[in-house]
């Protein structure tokens, strides 16, 4: 028998085995459209534990299908071969057949942990373990590894050559993919750690941070799905860019459970996507701005009415700037937060017009509430308790940084003058642009400054609305769940912001005031925090922003890990970036690239004047080298005027981000311009060039004018 009839035999073999699993999936979704039609009656009879099973599986098997449709991925990729005998087939999301027998195991079940973590060395009970492959209903490569190879029955059959190079060498596509089939045991140990404390994840560039992320959350969403979905999990990246690149991964993993949110976007109504130089953030980052911003939201509103003049029964009550100074800083003692107790700042007006009034003796002076309801009827009085006390909004008091006075007074004894001088300039600069991402978190901290005035509680919403305008399978555990949650929202803030379970990807470039941002939303959370900091872009006290982080993920115990190999980066291309990297940290650990594609990065120096040519021609060239994306990276100031050279666009695969931007991404070539300049652009240059230098898996070009 050739080893070809062998390799179709077993992908026959595994066929029959899908077609089973799809017709059984099939079954299920007319019985979930069933139960639906009959009405929720069904859960008032028979046994309600098994009608609650039941349900909850028609629900997920539905829901599942719905995703891998729209994904066209494999609901089935391994198949385990046990020492026992049984025959264990891993998937997407479990299914089992009519009589209860598991014809697919869902990766993150218990049973599934030996799929990811059997070795040669440790078969844990895995004599064979295939990875299967397969394009919408049908499959299509099949790979072995054979862990013991002792314990093979007579006739077993190893096919295949390694489905992990076969995947490392896909092409990139502008969005990340899940890497279900072929997580590594490494990474599988952090997906699965435990779920309470703070799960740490370290390692080089592309060693699959970002990916063991997205799947830990899948992973806690299935092993404690009420904890987690109802508390709610968020994944936090760095920038935009990014957070559209991993946007795909928990959706093509059957969840949505899960809110996605950039650095520049976690405040409610804010999408910033501006970054500041370095040294900007990293006065913006640190720590003394709440001090800062601590002033600032006691201080007087600019253009508050700076006397009170009211004429009651023929005489004027008055109250002149330094009384109304007076009795606002009285309402406002230290660590009040001015929107709540703005209340106590109208009672000390009444307070002190009540008193003038009976020191004038007004005549036919009515009692004390009386008077109080009088005066509070009046519009113009109305108007200057707004103007004196205003509700403010974070967005409010921000741009009072941009008055050099004000700024001034707010710094003065805790910020430097060189660091007040760069703030303002900032501010003063930014004028129609927009706020920066270093700027949202500043807008928490006031937030949480301020205080928040009451606001009219929500609607409910209705538990059986259709969603997405096609009725979603409703069923009893459904409506449990949607009741559940309903609850769930009802009791929480309106403002919710306290997650279950927060994921920092990236973590090495999150400031000390975005850690308070973060803590803010994770304080009764357990956490999955992953970076490197060999990546870091802060150039600010190191001291300081391992306080703020400690102080966010508190005294939760700690579960660390590192990953040691690099999937990303063609070993050439690694190398380029490692001689970088080592120049300020020579001791290092670096992962290892485990693919070499035998071209090496091309460098090029060109005069500054053919710089665009130069750079279009070589993003052109890699167009037509690679089948994936192409990356043109750039120093942060020169990203727009880059971009203007490829205006119109000559590609869809292709993308001009800064190298800020370029944080956690990956394009199957890249284009990246002015190394020299990145490495001069702050404190942190060489590691931004390093960031930048790891971005492609198969083609690199640099480019430097001269
Ligand atoms: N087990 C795996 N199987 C297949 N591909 C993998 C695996 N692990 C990682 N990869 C791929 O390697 C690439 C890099 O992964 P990822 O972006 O998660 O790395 P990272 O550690 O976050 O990188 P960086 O720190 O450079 O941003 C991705 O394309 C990812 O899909």
């Amino acid at each position: 028998m050739t080893d070809h009839t062998t390799l179709r035999q077993e992908i026959e073999a595994e066929q029959r085995h899908l077609d089973r699993v799809y017709a059984r999936l099939a079954q299920l979704r007319h019985s979930a459209v069933l139960a639906e039609r009959d009405g929720y009656q069904l859960a008032r009879v028979g046994n309600f534990g098994a009608l609650v099973e039941r349900d909850a599986m028609v629900f997920h098997a539905a829901r599942r299908r719905h995703t891998l449709d729209a994904e066209h991925e494999g609901l089935v990729f391994g198949r385990l071969d046990l020492r026992t005998g049984q025959v264990l087939h891993v998937g997407r999301l479990g299914v089992r057949g009519e009589h209860a027998e598991p014809l697919v195991i869902d990766w993150r079940a218990p049973a599934a942990a030996a799929f990811y973590q059997a070795t040669a060395a440790e078969p844990a009970g895995v004599v064979r373990r295939r990875v299967i492959t397969s394009s919408g209903e049908r499959v299509t490569r099949i790979s072995d590894d054979l862990l013991d190879p002792a314990a093979a029955p007579d006739g077993m059959r190893v096919v295949g050559d390694g489905a992990m190079l076969a995947d490392l060498s896909r092409t990139t596509g502008r969005e990340m993919r899940d890497i279900v089939a072929t997580i590594q045991r490494e990474q599988d140990e952090a997906i699965r750690s435990p779920a309470g404390g703070v799960t740490v994840v370290s390692g080089g560039p592309g060693t699959g941070k970002t990916a063991v992320a997205l799947h830990r959350a899948a992973y806690l969403l299935y092993s404690d799905r009420s904890r987690f979905a109802g508390g709610g999990v968020l994944v936090v990246g760095p920038s935009a860019v990014f957070v559209d690149y991993i946007g795909s991964v928990l959706p093509s993993l059957g969840e949505n459970a899960a809110t996605l949110h950039s650095l520049g976007s976690l405040v409610e109504g804010v999408e910033a996507v501006r970054t500041d130089p370095a040294a900007v953030a990293a006065v913006k980052g640190s720590l003394r701005m709440r001090r800062v911003l601590e002033r600032a939201v006691r201080d007087q509103v600019p253009d508050a009415p700076d006397e009170l003049r009211l004429l009651y029964r023929g005489e004027l009550l008055r109250l002149s700037g330094a009384e109304l100074e007076r009795i606002r800083t009285r309402a406002l003692p230290p660590g009040a937060r001015r929107n709540e107790v703005r209340r106590a700042g109208f009672d000390g007006i009444f307070a002190a017009l009540w008193a003038q009034a009976q020191e004038l003796r007004v005549g036919r002076l009515p009692d004390q509430r009386s008077f109080e309801d009088d005066i509070a009827e009046r519009p113009e009085f109305r108007d200057f308790l707004r103007a004196w006390w205003p509700r403010l909004h974070p967005r409010h008091v921000l741009p009072w940084l941009a008055r050099p006075e004000r700024l001034r007074r707010y710094t003065a004894g805790i910020l430097s003058r060189a660091e007040t001088r760069l703030l303002a300039e900032a501010y003063r600069t930014s004028g129609g642009e927009g706020l920066t991402v270093a700027d949202v978190a500043l807008l928490d901290e006031l937030d949480h400054l301020l205080g928040r005035p009451m606001r009219p509680a929500r609607r409910r919403r209705d538990p059986y609305q259709l969603v997405g305008g096609v009725r979603e399978v409703t069923t009893y555990a459904d409506r449990q769940r949607s009741a559940r949650s309903d609850r769930d929202t009802a009791e929480r803030p309106a403002d919710y912001r306290e997650y279950a379970h927060v994921v920092v990807d990236e973590s090495q470039d999150v400031s000390p005031m975005q850690w308070r941002m973060l803590g803010r939303r994770g304080r009764l959370a357990s956490w999955t925090v992953v970076g490197d900091p060999a990546q870091t872009a802060w150039t600010g006290d190191p001291a300081e922003l391992s306080r703020a982080q400690d102080k966010a993920l508190g005294r939760r115990p700690r579960h660390e890990f590192t990953l040691t190999t690099n999937y990303r980066n063609s070993a050439e291309i690694f190398a380029a970036a490692a001689r970088v990297i080592r120049e300020i940290a020579p001791d290092l650990p670096l992962p290892v690239a485990v693919r070499a594609t035998g071209v090496p990065p091309v460098e090029l120096v060109v005069p500054a004047e053919e710089l665009p040519d130069a750079v279009r021609e070589a993003a052109a060239k890699l167009l037509t080298e690679v089948e994936g994306t192409v990356g043109v990276i750039t120093p942060v100031p020169r990203r727009d005027e880059i971009a203007s050279w490829f205006d119109p666009a000559p590609d869809p695969r292709l993308q001009v981000v800064d190298t800020m931007q370029a944080k956690g991404m990956e394009y199957d070539g890249v284009v990246l311009v002015g190394p020299t300049e990145i490495r001069a652009g702050s404190a942190a240059g060489v590691r931004t060039l390093y960031v930048a230098l790891s971005r492609a898996t198969q083609r690199l070009t640099t480019v430097e004018p001269t």
